[in-house]
C-alpha cells in the first residue's frame, strides 16, 4: 500500500482536465473516432479503421491539430497544415481537427457534462488546504467544459490551448504549459504535483520535473503511465483523498 502523499506540502496541485476532472475524454475519443473513421473511408475506401489503440498512441492529450498531424503520419498522410481559421470541409490538418471540434462541441451541448464524483471529491479536499490549484489542459474547449461542470471557480489559473498559443508554448509532452502554470500559481516545479491520464501529459509532467506527476488510468493503462514517468497511478482521484481506504498503486516518488 501506498504512502499517502502529504497535499499540504506542495504549492500548487496542477491538473489536467479531460478524463482527470471530467470524463470528456470519452467524447474527445467519440468524436476524433467519427471523424478519422469517415475521412479515411472518403480518402482510401477500405483503408484500416481508426481504433482507441490510435487514439491513445497519437492523439491523447495533445493539442488539436498536433493529434491530427501525428495521427495522420502513422499512416503515411501528409496534408498542408492549413490554418485555424479553415472551414471544416478544407483537406488539411487545421480542416480536420475544426471538423472534429465541431463534432465536440455538438455532443457537449446535447449531454452537457458531469465531473467524476471522485474528483469532485478530491477537489473538496484539496479546497481544506493552502494549496493553490489550476487547470493545464491542451483543450481549446478548457473553460467552456469547467463553466459546464460547474467548476469553474475552484482553479486560480486555466492553462487551455488558447492560452499556451497567446503565450507560444509548445503542447504536451512538452513541459512547458504545466511550468507556466505552476509560474502563475507561484510554485516552481519541485514545489507542484501533476495529474494526468494521458501518457503526453504524464511525459510532460516527467520532462518538467515535478514534485510528483500522478497518472489518472482511464485506459491508457497503469504500466503506460508509469513507464512515460508517473510515480503513482491511481483509477480514480477519490483514492488521493486521505483515509479512502482503495490503495493507489505504484510508488511515491
Ligand atoms: O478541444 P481541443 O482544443 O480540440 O483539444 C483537443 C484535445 O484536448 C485534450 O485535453 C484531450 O486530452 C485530447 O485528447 C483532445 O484531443
Amino acid at each position: 500500500m501506498t504512502r499517502p502523499v502529504a497535499w499540504e506540502t506542495f504549492t500548487a496541485i496542477l491538473f489536467d482536465l479531460d478524463g482527470v476532472i471530467t470524463p470528456t475524454a470519452v467524447v474527445h475519443m467519440r468524436a476524433w473516432e467519427e471523424m478519422f473513421n469517415a475521412y479515411l473511408q472518403e480518402k482510401s475506401p477500405g483503408a484500416p479503421a481508426y481504433t482507441d489503440q490510435d487514439y491513445f498512441a497519437y492523439v491523447d492529450g495533445k493539442p488539436r491539430y498536433d493529434g491530427v498531424r501525428d495521427f495522420l503520419a502513422s499512416r503515411d498522410i501528409t496534408l498542408p497544415e492549413g490554418t485555424p481559421a479553415d472551414p471544416p470541409e478544407l483537406e488539411t490538418v487545421c480542416g480536420l481537427g475544426n471538423r472534429k471540434n465541431n463534432a465536440f462541441n455538438m455532443v457537449l451541448a446535447r449531454d452537457g457534462v458531469e465531473a467524476y464524483p471522485g474528483s469532485v471529491a478530491f477537489l473538496d479536499y484539496l479546497a481544506t488546504l493552502d494549496v493553490r490549484l489550476g487547470v493545464v489542459s491542451s483543450s481549446v474547449n478548457a473553460p467552456t467544459v469547467l463553466k459546464a461542470a460547474g467548476l469553474l471557480d475552484r482553479f486560480e489559473t486555466v492553462v487551455s490551448g488558447a492560452v499556451a498559443d497567446e503565450q507560444g508554448l509548445p503542447g504536451k509532452p512538452a513541459p512547458d504549459t504545466f511550468v507556466y502554470a505552476g509560474k502563475v500559481l507561484g510554485a516552481t516545479p519541485s514545489e507542484a504535483v501533476v495529474l494526468e491520464d494521458a501518457v503526453s501529459g504524464v511525459r510532460a509532467g516527467k520532462a518538467g520535473d515535478f514534485a510528483l506527476v500522478v497518472g489518472v488510468d482511464r485506459g491508457a493503462g497503469h504500466d503506460t503511465l508509469t513507464a512515460a514517468g508517473a510515480g503513482l497511478v491511481v483509477s480514480d482521484l477519490a483514492e488521493l483523498v486521505p483515509d479512502h481506504h482503495s490503495p493507489a498503486r505504484g510508488a511515491q516518488q
